[in-house]
């Protein structure tokens, strides 16, 4: 193991150049560090932060009792027993100070921000350098992927502490690639400043977390944050030329001095997708790079793994991976699980898939993929989850009535919330939905109906192995429920 270095505090806070904080005390060596006072030992250093559901700043008394040696927290704390930094964003400072305690990082560390897409384009990203020979690790909602190996889940950007922790045992074991997602919450709260990234991505912006955010405006100045903050001058935007929002982005990378790379079908691109030529099992993409073109296979189904293998190409690219190792590696690329991951086929020909979607662009964009593949009925089972932004739902509701001809309104994590308003909430919005409120059923009801040639997609869950109803997490997965439902089937038949 590298050793993470003995610093005083005063090393922590001039390791790097930021808005100046304020030492009001103390210089004393800091042997670990935590934003939870529960977590304090002898000698950390303990992170007071406002938070959106308790004020850490109360728990700085327990913290000294518990023997940290200093606190960093906002201004107006006037005094503190033991070490005292004052910042008027404590949590930007935390994450520098994490960085700096931790010391190395793999030398090539990759980011991607955007509404959807972002651990597809993670896990292909990681999938190219590894394809090109690299050792490389990719961190983002399925938890910490390292050739290959998953360990997780987590949150999809992880708090600063534990993600510096993270990089530091990958430089560690000489993991010299890393590609990060960068969730608008994670970059809200700064939990990526500190990071030294030399290429990040931008998939696009629809609407989701406004209970969060507030407005699109809020939203998208977090996602700009990995642009004109987190990532330092001189970097690789990669961006989705394609997207409405691309001119925004360009304009705040290049007042950056980032040097932008563009992606998308949309003439100008420097990563252009020329013509797409659907496969049955797969897609062969002509890519113009530079003026050149090259016709590349892709073994994955739907345009929006086209959009996220070209923001990966970008990304490997725009870090410095040889172009052509990049380009050779794109037909080996693998889906990422529960992204439109193929589960089953029914002897009628009937098939099912588990898919991630949770907003309504992402329902909208596997629905119209799996199309072409429908020669029956569009099916989609999906619901909304629970203290998350409650304006999502109806849209939600009327992207799956537009494009699935048979809606089923179910319940996905609920959460705290009464599972039967949302999916009225939903219900409301979506012509001709039916509602099966508990998810197995629905499943195994919609299973059982299948006719030959239809398509069913259960929508939300993706990856996730649980449930959560009323603050209890029931084990549940999408896939194994039905497979589940298909046996029953065919012990019907
Ligand atoms: C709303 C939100 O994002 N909250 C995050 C935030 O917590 P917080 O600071 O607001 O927590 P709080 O409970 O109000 O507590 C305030 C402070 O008091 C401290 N405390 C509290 C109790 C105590 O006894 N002692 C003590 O010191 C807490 O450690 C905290 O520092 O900072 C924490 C540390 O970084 C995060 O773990 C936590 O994520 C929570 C668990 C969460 O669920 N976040 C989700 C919404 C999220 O971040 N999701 C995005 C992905 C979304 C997407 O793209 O779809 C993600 O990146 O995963
Ligand atoms: N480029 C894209 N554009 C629109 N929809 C997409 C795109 N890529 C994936 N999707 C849809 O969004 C779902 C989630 O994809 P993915 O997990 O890669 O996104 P994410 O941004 O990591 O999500 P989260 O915010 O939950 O971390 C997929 O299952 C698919 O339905
Ligand atoms: N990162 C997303 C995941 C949503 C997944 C869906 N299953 C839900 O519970 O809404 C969120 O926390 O909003
Ligand atoms: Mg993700």
């Amino acid at each position: 193991m590298l050793e993470v270095n003995d610093l005083r505090l005063s090393d922590l806070i001039n390791a790097q150049s930021a808005a100046p904080a304020v030492l009001v005390s103390g210089d004393p060596e800091i042997v670990g560090l935590t934003a939870d006072s529960r977590e304090v030992r002898p000698g950390f250093l303990f992170a007071a932060l406002p938070g959106s559901k308790l004020d850490g700043r109360a728990y700085i008394a327990d913290a000294v009792a518990k023997g940290a040696a200093a606190v960093l927290t906002t201004p107006d704390i006037a005094e503190c027993a033991v070490g005292l930094v004052r910042d008027a964003n404590p949590r930007r400072r935390l994450a520098r100070m994490a960085a700096c305690f931790y010391g190395p990082q793999p030398e090539t560390i990759v980011a991607v921000t955007g509404t959807n897409g972002k651990t597809s384009v993670a896990e292909f990203t990681r999938q190219i350098w590894n394809g090109a020979g690299y050792s490389a690790a990719s961190i983002g909602t399925l938890g910490l992927t390292v050739d290959g190996e998953t360990t997780g889940p987590s949150l999809t950007t992880p708090d600063p502490i534990h993600l510096h922790q993270v990089l530091h045992d990958l430089a560690d074991v000489s993991v010299d690639h890393a590609a990060l997602e960068a969730s608008s919450h994670g970059l809200d709260q700064a939990r990526l400043d500190g990071v030294e990234i030399k290429a990040a991505a931008f998939t696009n912006l629809t609407r989701d977390h406004l209970d969060y955010h507030g407005d699109m405006d809020a939203y998208r100045t977090a996602k700009l944050g990995l642009f004109d903050r987190v990532m330092a001058p001189g970097g690789t935007a990669v961006l989705n030329m394609d997207s409405a929002e691309f001119d925004k982005f360009r304009e705040a990378a290049e007042r950056r001095q980032h040097r932008v790379m563009s992606y998308g079908m949309r003439p100008g691109a420097e990563l252009r997708l020329v013509e797409r030529r659907a496969r049955p099992t797969g897609q062969e993409l002509e890519i113009a790079v530079g003026g050149r073109s090259h016709v590349v296979e892709l073994a994955l189904v739907g345009d929006f793994q086209a959009w996220n293998a070209l923001a990966a190409l970008g990304l490997a690219i725009g870090s410095g991976t040889p172009m052509q190792l990049a380009l050779e590696a794109l037909p080996r690329l693998t889906g990422v699980r529960g992204r439109m991951e193929r589960v089953a086929v029914l002897e009628n020909g009937a098939a099912v898939y588990v898919d991630y979607a949770h907003t309504s662009d992402a329902l909208e964009t596997v629905l119209k993929a799996v199309r072409p593949h429908t020669d029956g009925e569009l099916w989609c089972v999906f619901g909304c989850g629970g203290d998350r932004d409650p304006g999502k739902r109806p849209m939600m509701g009327s992207a799956v009535a537009k494009y699935a001809d048979r809606p089923i309104v179910t319940d996905d994590n609920p959460r705290s919330e009464d599972p039967a308003l949302i999916r009225a909430a939903t219900l409301a919005a979506c012509k001709g939905g039916v509602e099966i409120g508990d998810r197995r059923a629905a499943i195994h009801e919609t299973v059982a109906r299948l006719g030959p040639g239809d398509v069913l997609v259960i929508a939300g869950k993706g990856h996730e192995q649980g449930q959560e109803i009323r603050g209890v997490k029931h084990p549940f997965d999408d896939a194994t429920v039905a497979r589940e439902a298909i046996a029953a089937r065919a012990g019907d038949a």
